[in-house]
């Protein structure tokens, strides 16, 4: 009998560490390192990492390395080097853009050549799913079972948690009860808890869709600035109740409710991408300087809940063709796809326009 936790427990364990900047050990075949979030480091750890033997890289994604000039030898990511004479306000400005346009000059960045990226590249994984910057500080430890032990710190087994990281975790159906609604007094609220300790997600039944037949759907992605305090920065509140309304309408459908906020980046990274559209980049090219990709979301999500409700054919609401490929390569028939232009106006004309231009959305 053990009561440790297993390896998606203890990855769930180290996203919260990550975002209290607490370090976590993650132990290769033969190399072993410190890992803290850029966005939560603090002083006093830094100067703890750099009392260790060996110098610290900080890790960013390719996106970023190429905004910041940086030489990407890792492919899909850069391991720079952090000079013994700067301080966190240096790391902070190479993870965060937020002063790229006042202060452009932090380089030249020296990136590593030598050795192997899979930690560093396992590391940003860890930070993007703690909806953090996607930049972790990385220090080499001798012996990583020992330093963590010692240290209290939770350590990963990379060769197990690698697959943990790439695969969708599997999901249950925690409750559903009764939901009248102002579209429809037959609505129903189902609610989806993953079982790797991320975000839960909902789904509302409308009436009594025939699993037989294709169902009125929409993936819908949380958009707290747009579904509750009604921005008009997006489309999304309008999109959100006209989906309902022709439910209602129609009296029978499902909405899924996604917890992936700001396209999988989380609410405080799509504040800082809303900071850097301010500054005159679009949608696209602030996921990009922030270092994420135009879109994180994982839609393996959506596709695994309607199959759960027991649909397997579905008249998609969208003007997103990715959504319609998504729900085809995961299993999901797409009969129709009905579309759904509702809630343009003069602040989201050039969003919109972006996401036609350079995401392909259907107008
Ligand atoms: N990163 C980022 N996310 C944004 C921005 N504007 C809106 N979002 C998010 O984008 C998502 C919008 O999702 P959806 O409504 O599913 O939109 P879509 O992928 O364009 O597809 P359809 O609406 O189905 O056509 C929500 O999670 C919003 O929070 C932005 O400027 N940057
Ligand atoms: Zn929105």
């Amino acid at each position: 009998m053990s009561l440790a936790p297993d390896i998606t427990e203890t990855i769930a364990r180290a996203r919260a560490d990550l975002r209290m900047g607490v370090p976590v050990v993650l132990q290769g075949p033969s190399e072993a390192m410190l890992v803290v979030a850029a966005e939560t480091l603090s002083d006093a750890r830094l100067r703890d990492l750099r009392a260790l033997p060996g110098g610290p890289v900080l890790a960013i994604t390719a996106r970023r390395a190429e905004t910041l000039k940086a030489r990407a030898y890792d492919g899909d990511l850069a391991r720079v080097h952090i000079p013994d004479d700067v301080g966190l306000g240096w790391i902070l400005s190479v993870a965060d853009p937020a002063d790229d346009l006042n202060a452009p000059m932090k380089g030249p960045l020296m990136t590593a050549r030598d050795g192997t990226a899979d930690l560093a590249r396992l590391a940003l994984q860890l930070v993007k799913s703690a909806r953090l910057l996607p930049a972790a500080v990385l220090m080499p430890v001798e012996d990583g079972e020992a330093f963590g032990g010692a240290e209290r710190l939770t350590i990963i087994q990379v060769a197990e948690a690698t697959p943990q990281l790439t695969e969708a975790s599997p999901m249950h159906s925690v409750v559903s009860a009764r939901l009248p609604l102002q579209v429809s007094e037959a609505g129903r609220l189902h609610v989806f808890r993953p079982e790797d300790g991320g975000e839960e997600h909902y789904a509302v039944e409308i009436g009594r869709p025939d699993r037989a037949k294709p169902v009125l759907a929409r993936l819908h992605s949380a958009c707290f600035t747009g579904d509750l305090m009604g921005s008009l920065k997006c489309d999304c509140g309008p999109q959100l109740r006209g989906a309902l309304a022709q439910m209602g309408a129609e009296g029978a459908g499902v909405l899924l409710y996604l917890n992936q906020e700001g396209r999988g980046i989380g609410l405080a990274n799509k504040m800082r991408a809303y900071s850097l559209q301010d500054q005159g980049f679009d949608t696209v090219e602030a996921n990009h300087r922030l270092g994420f990709e135009d879109d994180e979301r994982d839609f393996r999500i959506g596709a695994d809940i309607l199959r759960r409700l027991g649909f397997s054919s579905v008249r998609l609401m969208t003007n997103n063709p990715a959504k319609i490929d998504m729900m085809r390569a995961h299993g999901i028939d797409v009969a129709e796809r009905v579309p759904l232009h509702v809630g343009e106006n003069p602040h989201n004309e050039a969003y919109l326009a972006t996401k036609a231009a350079k995401s392909g959305h259907m107008l």
